[in-house]
């Protein structure tokens, strides 16, 4: 099975998902353009204002003037911080809003992946993209995109307020604005695929850390040290270089930016001076303008600096939206299965190309037959209850159920109708309730106990919370016995017509999973259930027993024809009883 990476969204649906989320929430989105406008106003008061005390100053006036000049000016500080501060509040709980809403989106995503498709490209990818990247989107939507607004409706307002002042000045202040386009156009290029890039390669430094924090014991007891402290140095050191690029990019803009102001001030100063001497401008007017172009360096630094943040933003949410471009598992055909007939034909499958662990197998399972799988290790049992279950599709041959493709059915038509209970037994933090009503939401507490009873487990009964109970940190620890018995329980409560059993009771003590096993049989009377077993007594109890070897089925039959037939079945079950 090779690594395959989650996609990622392209410029066009980032764009659109973009307007999606703001649009969301129009009337929110509204209110903080015109507080931030109407900040922006407000702001260009000051310099015209101290314009005009000089200009009066100059011609000889009252102090009283002045007085209700500078009044004026403080009054319009006031009011511009006031609109600041309302806009900034509405801008972040409108951030916030379409973060929840992002956040709800991307978990609808992640619900509907294929388990194959999150099995193929590592946990770490989604789990970067769940943690990281939805945070770094968060930084974007709360902050970045109210500042780079606030930061251009400054920049349009006073670019508008100097050409009022006067049309020469307005022109000084655009002097660095071709300079400016082509490096944040530069920038821009670049930026995407290099915060892409910055963020794949954490992914694979987080997976790889986990790998080697996970297998601690098995790197202690192989000797593994020095190979993965290479294997990790190497992830550091392409994150390293991804992050030197970025680095680069911005130390490209940022002093282009510095420049960028001090030009325009500079301009302003010769020119104004020369039409100052020529009476051309009044000396208020040049003041004024030279403010207003200091006042441009704030909104400039901050578009700068949160278009950057923007990009990295820009790069999260494509990797974000990329969930949501997974293709279902199965699109689904819309043909309903005739019967639970369960049939197997010349069924091929390979992890690599090339490499086939399913090399023709061919099997039909009666609909509530019991079937035993039993083989070596390696045989390519487990593969082929995954192929059952629907979670990967054969590589050749078909796999039907009532006559339908496994891989024609939708995932929940499939899920309502086969089961896959392996080792792994998830608890989730919650109620032993919640726990069961994941795989039956509208079960009452009596079928619940029902379920619970039916698979051997009488401890619920005896818990002083009964199906309160807390699971998980904090709460009730079940142990790997109990853990496996609330999921059987699921399983009873999700009720599907066929069941396929991987190693599902070796966790259990050879007496309770014999009990759990035969009393999962009883409730599933008349089921289909494939069990994939190493203990040989599941194969005793069954109809059938298939035996499997290097990725075929070797022997078919009941317990007694196989131990008969003298072949592989009767030596395993002659080992196994030590005869
Ligand atoms: N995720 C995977 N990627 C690559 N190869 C795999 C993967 N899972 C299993 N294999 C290989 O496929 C072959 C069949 O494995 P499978 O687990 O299906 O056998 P099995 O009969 O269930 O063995 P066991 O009884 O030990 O679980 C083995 O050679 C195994 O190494």
């Amino acid at each position: 099975m090779t690594s395959t990476r989650l996609p990622v969204a392209d410029r066009r649906d980032v764009r659109r998902a973009t307007w999606r989320l703001l649009s969301g929430d129009r009337r929110a989105l509204t209110t903080v353009l015109a507080l931030y406008c109407a900040a922006a106003a407000a702001g260009l008061a000051g310099p015209w204002i101290v314009g005009r005390i000089i200009d009066q100053v100059e011609s000889g006036t009252t102090t009283s003037t002045i007085d209700v000049l500078a009044a004026t000016a403080c009054a319009f500080v006031i009011t511009q911080v006031l609109f600041t501060r309302a806009a900034r509040y509405a801008g972040h709980r409108f951030g916030e809003r379409a973060l929840a809403r992002l956040r709800e989106r991307f978990l609808d995503d992640v619900l509907d992946l294929p388990v194959a498709t999150v099995e193929h490209a590592g946990t770490g990818d989604l789990m970067t993209r769940a943690s990281s990247d939805v945070a770094t989107v968060g930084n974007s939507a709360r902050d970045a995109l109210p500042e780079i607004f606030l930061g251009f409706v400054q920049m349009v307002f006073i670019a508008g307020a100097l050409f009022v002042l006067d049309p020469i000045l307005g022109l000084c202040a655009l002097i660095s604005l071709p300079a400016l386009t082509l490096v944040t156009r530069w920038y821009l290029r670049r930026a995407r695929d290099a915060y892409l890039a910055e963020g794949a390669a954490n992914t694979e430094l987080a997976e790889d850390l986990a790998a080697t924090a996970e297998g601690a014991r098995t790197v202690e007891i192989l000797r593994m040290r020095a190979g993965r402290i290479t294997g990790n140095d190497e992830r550091i050191g392409a994150a390293f270089a991804t992050r030197v690029r970025t680095l680069w990019l911005r130390s490209v803009l940022f002093p282009s930016i510095d420049i960028a102001h001090t030009l325009p001030v500079a301009a302003t100063l010769l020119i104004g001076g020369a039409l100052y001497l020529n009476d051309q401008v009044s000396l208020g007017t040049v003041a004024a303008a030279t403010l207003y172009l200091w006042q441009l360096v704030e909104p400039i630094n901050a578009v700068v600096m949160w278009i950057e943040a923007l990009q990295a933003g820009s790069a999260a949410f494509a990797r974000i939206e990329g969930v949501g471009k997974v293709p279902p598992a199965t699109p689904p055909s819309g043909r309903v299965p005739h019967g639970d007939l369960l049939d197997i034909d010349d069924v091929h499958y390979a992890y690599h190309a090339g490499h086939d662990v399913l090399r023709g197998v061919s099997l039909s399972v009666r609909p509530g037959e019991r079937l035993a799988i039993v083989g070596p290790s390696g045989a390519g049992k487990s593969t082929l209850g995954r192929l059952l279950a629907g979670i990967d599709a054969p590589s050749a041959g078909r796999i039907t159920i009532g006559g339908v493709d496994a891989t024609d059915l939708d995932a929940t038509e499939l899920r309502r109708r086969v089961a896959l209970v392996t080792q792994d037994h998830h608890i989730f933090l919650g109620t032993l309730r919640d726990n069961l009503a994941l795989a039956a939401p509208d079960a009452d507490d009596a079928r619940m106990f029902t379920a619970l009873e039916a698979v051997g487990a009488t401890w619920p009964a005896d818990l002083p919370a009964g199906l309160d109970t807390m699971l998980g940190s904090g709460g009730m620890q079940p142990d790997a016995s109990q853990s496996q018995q609330l999921a059987l329980a699921r399983l009873v409560l999700a009720d599907p017509h066929t069941l396929i059993l991987d190693e599902a009771t070796s966790m259990l003590d050879p007496r309770a999973a014999r009990d759990a096993e035969r009393s999962l049989a009883a409730v599933l009377e008349g089921r289909t259930v494939i069990a994939i077993a190493h203990r040989l007594h599941t194969a005793h109890d069954a109809d059938r027993v298939a035996v499997m070897e290097n990725g075929v089925v070797t022997e078919l039959g009941s317990h007694d024809e196989l131990a008969a037939a003298g072949g592989t079945y009767a030596s395993l079950w002659r080992s196994w009883h030590g005869g």
